[in-house]
Parts: C-alpha cells; sequence; structure tokens
C-alpha cells in the first residue's frame, strides 16, 4: 500500500500519510508523490482544497532520518525541495488535521496551510538545532510573523515539543477539536472553502499571503544553510544517535 493515499470527496483532495511503522516519516518517494497529487489537484478545476491528515496517533515525524545520511545535493530537482515550492506556491486553501507528533517539516508545513487543527494529544516540534540542522519550509521567516520574534527563537533554537493547547494559544493551529470529530469537522471545514467561489477563495488566499516573494527569497537561504549543515559530522552524529537509539 502507498505510504501517501488520495480521495476527493466533494471538491476536497485528501491527502493522507500511511506509514505509521515509521510514524509517517516522509521519504523521498513519498515528497514525490505527495507533490504529484498537489499539482494534480491544482490542475483539476473539480477540486477545490486540499485535507492533510496522518494516521490515527501520528501526523508525520518529519523527514526520514535514514534519508537525511543518504541525502544528495538538495538542487531544485530534488523531492524535498520541489515539495517545499509546491507547498508554497499553492493557490487553493489547505486545511491540515493533526493528531499526535508532527515534527520537523511534520510542523513548518503547517505554516503553509490555510485552516490546522489538532486533537489534544498532538504534539509539535521543530528539532533543527537538536538534529544540527538549520530551520527549513520558510519556518524562520513565518513562524516570527505567527508567534513573534522571542517565541519563535524559544521554539526553534531550543526545539521541544510543545502540546495543542500551547499551539493554539501561539494561533499556530486554528483549534483543539476531540479527537475522534478532528477528521470529520476538518473534512467538513474544507468542503465549506470547497463551496465557495473559486476564483474569489484564491484571490483572497493570494492577498493574505502577500509576502510570498519575500517567504521564497528565505526558503532559499534556508535551503543553503540545510545543504551545509546537512552534511556536517556533528549532523551525521545526531542522525546515528536517533537511528541506534
Ligand atoms: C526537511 C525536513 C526536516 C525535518 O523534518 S527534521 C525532523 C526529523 N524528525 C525527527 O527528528 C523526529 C524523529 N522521531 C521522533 O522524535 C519520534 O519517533 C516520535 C516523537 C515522532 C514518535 O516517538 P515514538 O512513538 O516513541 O516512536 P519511535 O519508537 O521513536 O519510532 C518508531 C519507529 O519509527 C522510526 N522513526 C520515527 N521517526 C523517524 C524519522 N523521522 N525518520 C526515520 N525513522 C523514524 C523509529 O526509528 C522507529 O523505527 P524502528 O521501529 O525500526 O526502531
Amino acid at each position: 500500500m502507498s505510504h501517501i493515499q488520495v480521495r476527493d470527496d466533494q471538491g476536497v483532495r485528501i491527502i493522507s500519510f500511511n506509514r505509521p511503522e515509521k510514524r509517517n516519516a516522509f521519504n523521498l518517494e513519498m515528497y514525490q508523490q505527495f507533490t504529484e497529487y498537489l499539482i494534480q489537484g491544482e490542475a483539476d478545476n473539480d477540486i477545490r482544497a486540499f485535507l492533510f491528515h496522518g494516521t490515527e496517533n501520528c501526523f508525520t515525524s518529519g523527514n526520514d532520518i535514514v534519508d537525511f545520511l543518504q541525502s544528495g545535493a538538495l538542487d531544485d530537482n530534488h523531492p524535498t525541495v520541489k515539495f517545499l515550492f509546491c507547498l508554497l506556491d499553492l493557490k487553493k486553501p489547505v486545511v491540515a488535521a493533526v493528531t499526535g507528533a508532527a515534527v520537523g517539516i511534520g510542523t513548518t508545513l503547517l505554516l503553509h496551510c490555510d485552516l490546522v487543527y489538532a486533537d489534544n494529544k498532538a504534539k509539535f516540534q521543530m528539532p533543527f538545532v537538536n538534529l544540527a540542522l538549520v530551520p527549513e519550509a520558510a519556518s524562520s521567516i513565518l513562524l516570527p510573523l505567527i508567534v513573534g520574534q522571542q517565541k519563535a527563537a524559544e521554539l526553534i533554537l531550543l526545539g521541544e515539543a510543545f502540546d495543542a493547547e500551547t499551539a493554539e494559544k501561539l494561533t499556530i493551529i486554528n483549534r483543539v477539536v476531540a479527537q475522534d470529530e478532528l477528521i470529520s469537522f476538518s473534512l467538513a471545514q474544507a468542503k465549506k472553502l470547497a463551496a465557495l467561489p473559486p476564483l474569489s477563495m484564491q484571490a483572497s488566499k493570494r492577498l493574505l499571503r502577500h509576502n510570498q516573494a519575500e517567504v521564497k527569497a528565505q526558503m532559499k537561504l534556508e535551503l543553503v544553510e540545510f545543504a551545509e549543515r546537512l552534511q556536517s559530522d556533528e549532523a551525521k552524529q545526531r542522525f546515528q544517535a536517533f537511528l541506534k537509539k
């Protein structure tokens, strides 16, 4: 069974992560598949919104650490890079439903979503420095805009996990929803978006994200730094330590 699954429901393209044995860690094939489903959805006039979710106890543990160890050049053809720019450029609205852990890109991709809901067991973490890396997905610009400079520094430099209640207070997510209602509620919200006039919806999203050029430039800067850190001895030691644990 594919680790990225897709189905369409009344104008909503639902993309789910399904690799629970590795806590839905994104490997290169998953990034590629995810990007393809997004590109197809953007091109399909019947699709008017996206919904992302994980499995019952995990959204995603972020990038596959094994892939970090084997990573090639992070150029424009790299599946992770392609995914990040595709996510950034999405014209149609995106809803995310977070169950359990959302680590690394699992948290930073939420900053590109338009509505984010989480259950009360959700845990968020951006452990980039802990892994001897740097923030990605433009989180170094988006997070300070959302939560303020000092709080962003705390979340990124210390890299500690925080719960759904904290994420709601910081407005990283819209609302905490009971676990058994999370997917149905998030889907209902996505269907509401899908039912509204699509061109107005897309223009409004574009206006809300008026700083896209700056965000994209920051994402590019992050990737240069990230690629360099990825090759460092301190990062390799951290990856090995996680995998041996
Ligand atoms: C460009 C993007 C950058 C980023 O995304 S950086 C962030 C990278 N991600 C991480 O550092 C997260 C690493 N994972 C965790 O911290 C924990 O996991 C969780 C909190 C998500 C879940 O903890 P628990 O429920 O106790 O599960 P478990 O025993 O740690 O993991 C179960 C199996 O899943 C594998 N796994 C988990 N996350 C990853 C990952 N990110 N990459 C590769 N494998 C992963 C483990 O190794 C293990 O596997 P086995 O059962 O074979 O021992």
